[in-house]
């Protein structure tokens, strides 16, 4: 066979499905493509009046109508935008994929402010999705221009002739098929519209004929009972309403950042996102260069709820709404936040694989990540006491942020703070690490849960140390995250190496009492590999603690994370140390009685005190507890009768 070389065609016939199968998964979205080319026609149109090129009436009322007829199932769509010649009927609807807004962008480019948003040259087709027929009525602002009629039933056949339209602008008709015929009914149309078209920058009207000739003849009937009852002027619900645009033309962000009030972004952020809770903080982006992006970033409430709180950025092209949460262009760990980004330079109808290998969207979603880190930057710095407010809110945000995103770390990780268990006031990693380095260099103390942990944070206090507020899920592995970066630093929870903490023990004497204590506990408790370590505390009240070592620990929260705990027995277990502190008054008779049974009953409630003050005891040993509890009191009021016979 001989070699033989040429192009591919592509017709219409086997196009078409193509388009309305594979093109838009999404069928709402036919409305967001016809009423952009009409917002397209009218941007057009403007750009060539601005240049003197197109003769507008004055103050022109640019507008989008979108009408519904339940009756006839028809939908309408109409502009009074730039319309179209037969000539441009022919060339940018006639022939598929020849895109005449990316013919027109080439040929304005370097004076259009006026965005465009069709890119591809198919959006209009989308109408075959939900319409048996579509048709166009269309006529050119040029002088003298003719008006076209188009129509076509989604075949590889079009019709043209001349139309009737008298104004300029154009109308495409949709005669809907089973599937569009949902869009007839008001509230979806209106859910769809809001959806997409929020922040086009044309007023938007929706009409639903049917409502209207209700509301009519309501009306109508209203005043015809007035006017039976004598009345002169028609009562007030028979005179119509003015019809409100569904969109807001100039969205918060086009607008220039100094410009904005603290309330319009409020205010802004309610409407959208429908929080009613006040958002922290805010970002107003505003990128010329080297591309083209606005848009305002919202911190919102989370506290601790921010495992299960979802954010949600919604990306708008030319203020067309194309996605939410478009993890390509936001980095993952911004998608807590809410907002609303503009993005000009990214086509409405792009594929994943598209938005992940290209640079440019790369470049984009570094740009934000860049700007979320120095305004947090700048808050830490010029706004401290406010920083200090929103931290309970932002930290696992930010922490989460600083595991996912080295750059992201880079840049924040000198204004990362920490609260104190024993203060209340905040502090920064360098500072604490200054401060411990005569007594305890390099270490870190703090607390997972203030309140279970009291009586370590109590002993903490009283050796004059600090410890830091960690309490989140999100804190155990930045901490290990933190210990990575800082070589030497090890970060140790308060009932972590008590023997660190304590130091100045007299070894020696303690040593006697330790032995004794070893055996008396061993024999009470039944077990022969406790381990008890006699200390001197300087709070008498204290009487005994758990110490259980940071690493020990770390891995038991692990295998309690991947539900692995039955199979290493029950927490604590062998790596935990009684520590009894000798100062306190019950240990220290303890450590002198010679009577047997009172021991035994003293040496088992001081161990389950101590393992209180440590973690919630198991079902079984709270029973223990209770029942040693309560002989306790027996033995306490039979004293008293005794004393008092
Ligand atoms: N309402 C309209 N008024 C004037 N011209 C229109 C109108 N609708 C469509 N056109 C013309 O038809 C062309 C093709 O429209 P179509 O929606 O298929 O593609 P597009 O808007 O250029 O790109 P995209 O596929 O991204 O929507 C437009 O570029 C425009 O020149």
């Amino acid at each position: 066979m001989t070699q033989e070389k040429g192009s591919l065609s592509i017709n219409s016939e086997n196009i078409f499905p193509i388009i309305k199968k594979w093109l838009y998964s999404d069928q709402d979205i036919f409305i967001r493509e016809l009423i952009s080319n009409g917002v397209d026609a009218i941007a057009k149109l403007r750009k060539l009046a601005s240049l003197g090129e197109a003769t507008v009436e004055e103050n022109p009322e640019y507008r989008v109508d979108v009408v519904l007829n339940p009756e006839d199932k028809l939908i309408t769509i109409t502009d009074n935008g730039i319309g179209m010649t037969d000539e441009e009927v022919k060339k940018y609807i006639n022939q598929i994929a020849f895109s005449g807004a990316a013919e027109f962008m080439e040929k304005y480019k370097e004076s259009s402010e006026d965005p465009i948003i069709g890119h591809f040259g198919l959006g209009f087709y989308s109408a075959f999705m939900v319409s048996t027929l579509v048709e166009i009525d269309t006529l050119s602002h040029q002088q003298g221009a003719t008006p076209v009629h188009w129509s076509c039933d989604g075949g590889s056949e079009y019709s043209m002739e001349e139309g009737t339209r008298a104004e300029r602008g154009t109308t495409i008709t949709l005669h809907v098929n089973e599937d569009g015929e949902k869009y007839l009914n008001t509230w979806e149309m209106r859910t769809i519209i809001e959806k997409y078209c929020s922040f086009m920058p044309v007023p938007i009207y929706l009409t639903n004929l049917e409502d209207e000739k209700r509301k009519a003849e309501e009306a109508a009937k209203k005043a015809e009972e007035a006017a039976k009852e004598g009345k002169e002027t028609p009562p007030a619900e028979t005179v119509p309403e003015e019809p409100k645009p569904l969109n807001e033309v100039s969205p918060l962000w086009l607008k220039n950042p100094n410009d904005c009030t603290d309330d319009e972004y409020k205010e802004f952020y309610r409407k959208v996102f429908m929080d009613y809770k006040e958002p922290l903080f805010w970002i107003h982006l505003n990128m010329d260069y080297p591309f083209n992006l606005k848009g305002i970033l919202y911190f919102p409430k989370l506290g601790n709820e921010f495992e299960s709180a979802e954010g949600q950025v919604k990306l708008y092209c030319n203020q067309v709404f194309v996605a939410d949460n478009v993890k390509e262009i936001i980095p993952e760990f911004l998608l807590l936040l809410k907002g609303a980004i503009d993005c000009p330079d990214i086509p409405l109808n792009v594929s994943r694989s598209f938005l992940q290998n290209d640079k440019q969207v790369q470049k984009i979603s570094e740009y934000i990540t860049r700007k979320v880190a120095d305004k947090l930057k700048q808050l830490y710095t010029n706004e401290r006491e406010n920083y200090e407010k929103f931290w309970g809110d932002i930290h696992p945000f930010i922490k989460y942020g600083c595991l996912r995103n080295e750059k992201f770390l880079e840049r924040v990780q000198d204004s990362i703070i920490y609260k104190s268990a024993v203060t209340g006031a905040y502090t920064t990693l360098p500072d604490y690490l200054e401060a411990a380095k005569e007594t305890h260099e390099n270490k870190v103390f703090y607390t997972t849960d203030p309140r279970q942990q009291a009586q370590y944070i109590k002993v903490i206090k009283d050796q004059g140390f600090d410890a830091l507020e960690l309490t989140t899920t999100i804190d155990p592995p930045f901490i290990s995250m933190v210990e990575s970066k800082n070589e030497g630093v090890k970060f140790l929870r308060v009932d972590a190496d008590l023997n660190e903490i304590l130091k100045e023990s007299d070894a020696e004497e303690d040593k006697k009492a330790q032995e004794k204590a070893e055996k008396l506990f061993k024999k009470a408790l039944n077990n022969d590999k406790l381990k008890v370590r006699v200390e001197s505390l300087k709070d008498e009240s204290i009487s005994a603690m758990i110490e259980l070592s940071e690493q020990s620990r770390r891995m038991q929260d692990m295998m309690k994370m991947y539900g692995s705990m039955g199979m290493m027995g029950m927490p604590g277990g062998e790596d935990e140390i009684l520590v009894l502190n000798k100062k306190n008054p019950l240990v220290a008779h303890l450590l002198e009685s010679k009577k047997d049974d009172t021991a035994a009953l003293l040496a088992n409630q001081l161990y389950d005190l101590a393992r209180l003050s440590h973690r919630p005891l198991e079902a079984e040993e709270l029973n223990g507890f209770i029942a040693r509890s309560q002989e306790l009191m027996r033995q306490l009021v039979d004293k008293v009768d005794d004393s008092s016979k």
